[in-house]
């Protein structure tokens, strides 16, 4: 089996949540410590790590990020090596960019290049966001490279595609937690009390007006509440009610405006059922942008090589954090298709893992053809 099929299986069975990475961060770091010394430095980052990989004779570093965050999501796979660590999974494939990120980086510590490379395994993708505060660190301002890469696991491409497009890639994205807080009471006497899950189920189909009436048809916005809480047992009205959701704009104006439309929205739930609404925008993440001129180089890369298949795709409604990487730094962020039956964030995610391989093969290559240039 390729080594790093056999590292992404292991690093599959530890899922960790954002800044609890820390079985990820030592295995990450114990197998970095069997690569030749000398060539790398390594600075731990929280629960990260920078790893510079120094060139031979560098004009230039190319920045290499890589997530290494888990959800939680209770694994459904049935497969051999599925997670260990109950109500956690590898459901974004950060197992799959971690494993690639590290057979490009032992490929170049055995067979250095000219420049230097800053491989950077980032926590916290997933939330609250760890690409911003790591791009402050004292260690990115020092090690700052000139241009950055990265790339997302996309189960609905054949494996041997990479999807991506000049400019806007992925969304701005803002969480959204709402507590509401009424009056509970006896299942029998709802005229005594403020039922939160009547003025939840309301507050739900009204922040879906939001998109349909707010929002320019020809913008995109999104609004998911992926969680409800609220009530203890059959007969007994609710006094609480918590709604976990995301808000997604292609622009940074509609974020402005969506949100507003949501206080307004949660204020007439406030007065409509006579509770208490408290809102929390949570963690943003700045919208993925693609440095045009790195972007098309890399698309002709793509085009006339043997190994990959090129897929101009649209932009997506998904978030990450690298977008604000990329604010700074010039670069672009790519899709790597694994054709999985089952989505991102899904219990059953399965992405094929002879992607890996390619993928490590295919980004090594660009990089020595980057290099120099
Ligand atoms: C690629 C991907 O799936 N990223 C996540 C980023 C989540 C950001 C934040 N927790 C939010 O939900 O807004 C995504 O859900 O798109």
């Amino acid at each position: 089996m390729n080594p790093f099929v056999s590292i992404r299986r292991e690093l599959h069975q530890i899922p960790e949540l954002g800044f609890q990475e820390f079985k990820t961060q030592a295995y990450l770091f114990n197998y970095l410590s069997t690569l030749p010394e000398g060539r790398m430095t390594i600075k731990k980052w929280e629960t990260g790590l920078f790893v510079k990989v120094h060139g031979l004779n560098p004009t230039k570093t190319i920045g290499y990020r890589a997530d290494i965050d888990g959800l939680p999501i209770t694994e459904e796979t049935d497969l051999p090596f599925c997670s260990t660590h109950e109500g956690r999974m590898h459901a974004c494939g950060h197992d799959f960019h971690m494993s690639i990120a590290l057979g490009v980086l032992t490929f170049i510590v055995n067979n250095p290049i000219n420049d230097d490379l800053l491989f950077i395994f980032q926590p916290a993708e997933e939330g609250p966001g760890g690409a911003e505060p790591m791009l402050k660190s004292e260690v990115m301002q020092e090690w700052k490279p000139d241009m950055i890469i990265a790339l997302h696991i996309a189960p609905e491409y054949p494996v041997g595609t990479i999807a991506i497009k000049e400019g806007l890639l992925f969304a701005n994205t803002s969480e959204l937690f709402i507590d509401l807080k009424g009056k509970g009471g006896h299942a029998a006497y709802p005229h005594k009390t403020n039922d939160m899950i009547v003025a939840a189920c309301a507050l739900v189909s009204q922040l879906q007006t939001v998109i349909a009436r707010n929002v320019d048809p020809l913008d995109s916005a999104v609004i998911t509440i992926g969680k409800i809480t609220s009530g203890t047992v059959q007969n007994i009205i609710a006094e609480r009610a918590r709604l976990e959701g995301t808000i997604r704009t292609l622009s940074a104006e509609s974020m402005v405006n969506v949100k507003k439309r949501v206080e307004a929205i949660v204020k007439g739930i406030e007065v409509g059922f006579e509770c208490e609404a408290n809102i929390d925008f949570g963690c943003m993440y700045h919208q993925v942008y693609n440095q045009e001129t790195l972007t098309r180089e890399f698309m002709n890369y793509i085009e006339k090589s043997s190994e990959m298949s090129l897929y101009e795709c649209k932009e997506a409604m998904t978030g990450e954090d690298f977008g604000y990487m990329l604010k700074e730094i010039p670069g672009f962020m790519f899709w790597l298709g694994v054709s999985s039956d089952y989505g991102l964030h899904h219990s059953k995610l399965n992405p094929n893992e002879n992607a890996i391989e390619q993928a490590i093969q295919f980004i090594t290559s660009y990089l020595v053809f980057k290099d120099k240039k």
